[in-house]
């Protein structure tokens, strides 16, 4: 054996612990003592974010370790199928006997690589296995985007299940658990593991199966409401005296769906631990529809009232402030209102705050769709609709109420958690991402996981066409048209790829490109049916796709030969996020793994994010510029504030969450069914 390194003792350590819990004897998760969090302001953590970043890991003794494992073990590849497989069935043994000394660990990596190269005709680069050693140790592997993070997820996984840990991958959408999960199923059944999925829609026998399986793939929503479901249950005295009596029965069958938080793997470590964080979840129970007609009152009470008068819109907290005066005119308004809510003071004022929020922050193709007679929220980050999740404190009710849709009924809360509170339950933590650095203070004091920074494995050659910036919408519809017909004509038909905020926004692209007669496929929350036949089409020469979100993060666009050859993918951004890495990430669709590419970003002086966090610069901005559009400097100074001012709204929001759960109430909050 040789000499056991820091790495080995730490990593032997950590298994040791993890592998305590070894089936069938896990522990339910309410024995995982939660990792304490860091609690420190936001300067500090400005600060340690830098610290916490490591220098990159290029030139460091982890890119000879992986070298090493790529270029050894070279005999594996002669092997035949099934002296092959053995062999790979023999590391559960050896992990379990040896836990995770450095060698073994090489040479589980190596057989992970090698049974990669025969299911999937894919071989780990170096970088990846950099990627995996970083994840197995706890940290998140910062690879750009295209780096082939998906099989990358199989390094850690597959290690950490042979060791005899249950291993929770996440993915950001339902679509991306079940597309990942498909692909990588070989290389997890050669090693024997067993697999499961949780998807939306899934009843709780389903679940509970899919969580016996070795490596589970979810969406953090689906995962974090099982653990919220099963709190629930562990929560009611009798459900647990009467588990105590089964058990003593040696009745074993639990009614927990779960078996525990134990090692998590997250894919798009920043959108899942920061931009999610904003909201908590609430597991609650609907209570019938008592349509008594108050919703409807309440959007015709605050017609009266008036906007800087009686209440503030504050967009940028996405809330209504009701003044002095307009809490007055609430109170008389509702005077002669039969409804019982009108008469206690605190619920009318929040009614009201409410219905103005239902009217004037709530737009029907941004926040929301109306399909088939039900009002489904749209979550920006994915562009995708969240069935059976609803508005709080009755603004779902209000909505309804405005679109004309049949009522659904109000929500109970039974368990609520925020997103720190249910990851740092986990006994081991990792991720990835390829925009995760600016956070990484956050990711620190949060979590207590530290980013290191992955190089890619071919330089990167995307170019960046910069930013224009129109007066209004209108024009900037038309600039994005321009630009699509340019590129199609005089750039050989390279595929194009325009991204919007909205389901509203793609439909105005395509009205332009409509009236232009130029062809395109649309992929939005409305027509989300043809997903996969949209992406795989969206690489080929001449194609132009309209999407959402729903074509951001993880969305992996091939390349025909043909379009390599013309030059690759061209990305056109058409409103920035309120998060750059947001927008980073469409970027990203384009010149992946050293391929060819382009992006450029065309907006407009009255986009939500300017009118929101523009201020000042904004005005500036709108009224300086003689000439229109304004290109680069002048466009990307309003881009960087309005950014920076909505990034520091975010993370006091964050902050906010975690530090009183009381202030969750006012929040916009996502309900499941229990
Ligand atoms: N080792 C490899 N050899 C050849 N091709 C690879 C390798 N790894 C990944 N790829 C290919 O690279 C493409 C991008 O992979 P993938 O979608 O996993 O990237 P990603 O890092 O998850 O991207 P994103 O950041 O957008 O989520 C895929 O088409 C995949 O088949």
């Amino acid at each position: 054996m040789p000499e056991p390194t820091p790495f080995t003792e730490r990593a032997a350590h950590i298994w040791r612990e993890i592998r305590s819990d070894e089936r069938p004897r896990i522990a339910p998760y309410a024995e995982a003592a939660p990792l304490k969090p860091w609690k420190w302001d936001r300067p500090l953590d400005k600060l340690l974010g830098r610290l916490m970043v490591d220098p990159p890991l290029g030139r460091g003794r982890l890119l000879e370790r992986a070298t090493a494992i790529a270029e050894g073990f070279t005999d594996l590849a002669e092997m035949g199928d099934e002296a092959f497989r053995i062999r790979c069935r023999d590391m559960r043994r050896k992990l379990g006997r040896e836990g995770l000394a450095e060698p073994l660990v090489d040479e589980c990596l190596a057989l992970i690589r090698e049974a990669t190269r025969r299911e999937l005709g894919l071989s780990h680069y170096p970088v990846q296995l950099m990627g995996g050693l970083v994840m197995l140790s706890g940290g998140i592997a910062e690879m750009a985007t295209g780096e082939g993070k998906t099989i990358t997820a199989l390094l850690p996984a597959i290690t950490a299940s042979l060791a005899g840990s249950p291993v929770h991958v996440f993915t950001v959408n339902d679509y991306l658990a079940t597309r990942d999960l498909a692909k990588l199923e070989p290389v997890y059944h050669l090693f024997g593991l067993t697999t499961g999925l949780i998807v939306e829609g899934m009843e709780p026998p389903q679940r509970q199966a899919a969580y016996r399986a070795d490596v589970v793939y979810g969406t953090n929503k689906e995962i974090a409401f099982d653990y919220l479901r099963d709190q629930a249950q562990l929560g009611k005295a009798r459900g647990a005296a009467r588990r105590r009596v089964a058990r003593l029965a040696g009745r074993a069958q639990s009614p927990l769906t779960m078996r525990g938080l134990h090692f998590a793997i997250v894919d798009e470590a920043d959108s899942i631990f920061i931009d999610e964080a904003r909201t908590p979840l609430i597991l609650s129970q609907e209570i019938p529809a008592d349509d008594d007609g108050l919703y409807l009152s309440a959007l015709e009470l605050v017609t009266h009232l008036e906007e800087g008068r009686d209440y503030a819109v504050k967009m940028a907290d996405r809330a209504i402030e009701l003044s002095e005066r307009g809490k007055r005119a609430v109170q008389q308004l509702a005077a002669g209102l039969p409804q019982r809510m009108w008469r206690i003071r605190q619920a009318r004022e929040q009614l009201a705050s409410q219905a103005l929020s239902a009217l004037l922050l709530f737009q029907r193709d941004r926040d929301y769709v109306v399909v088939d007679g039900k009002v489904s929220i749209v979550d920006e980050s994915t562009g995708r609709t969240m069935a059976d999740r609803s508005w709080e404190g009755g603004l779902h009710q209000l909505v309804e109420v405005k679109e004309q849709v049949e009522l659904t009924g109000m929500r109970n809360t039974i368990a609520r958690i925020t997103y720190q509170r249910f990851f740092r339950r986990y006994r081991r933590l990792s991720g990835m991402s390829g925009t995760v650095r600016e956070v990484a203070g956050e990711l620190w004091a949060d979590f207590g996981l530290k980013v290191k920074p992955v190089p890619t494995n071919r330089p990167r050659i995307r170019e960046h066409r910069g930013h224009a910036m129109h007066r209004d919408q209108e024009a900037k519809w038309h600039a994005v048209a321009d630009s699509v017909a340019v590129i199609r004509q005089g750039e050989g038909m390279r595929p194009i790829l325009v991204g919007t905020r909205s389901v509203a926004d793609s439909e105005s692209v395509a009205a332009v490109l409509d009236a232009r007669g130029i062809p395109y496929r649309l992929l939005n929350a409305r027509q989300d049916g043809e997903e996969a036949g949209v992406v795989a089409q969206a690489g080929q020469l001449g194609a132009v796709t309209v999407a959402t979100n729903m074509a951001g993060r993880g969305t992996d666009i091939e390349l025909s030969e043909e379009a390599r050859k013309a030059g690759g993918l061209h990305v056109i951004l058409t409103a920035f996020h309120e998060t750059a890495r947001i927008d980073r990430q469409l970027y990203g669709r384009a010149g992946r793994q050293g391929d060819p590419g382009s992006a450029e970003a065309i907006t407009a002086l009255d986009d939500e994010l300017y009118r929101h966090y523009g201020g000042t610069v904004a005005k500036i901005v709108g009224r300086s510029a003689k000439v229109w559009p304004i290109e680069n400097g002048p466009a990307e100074w309003l881009r960087q504030w309005a950014q920076g001012a909505a990034e520091r709204k975010h993370a006091s929001v964050r902050r906010q969450v975690e530090v009183s759960e009381d202030k969750l109430r006012e929040q916009l909050a996502f309900s499941g069914s229990a």
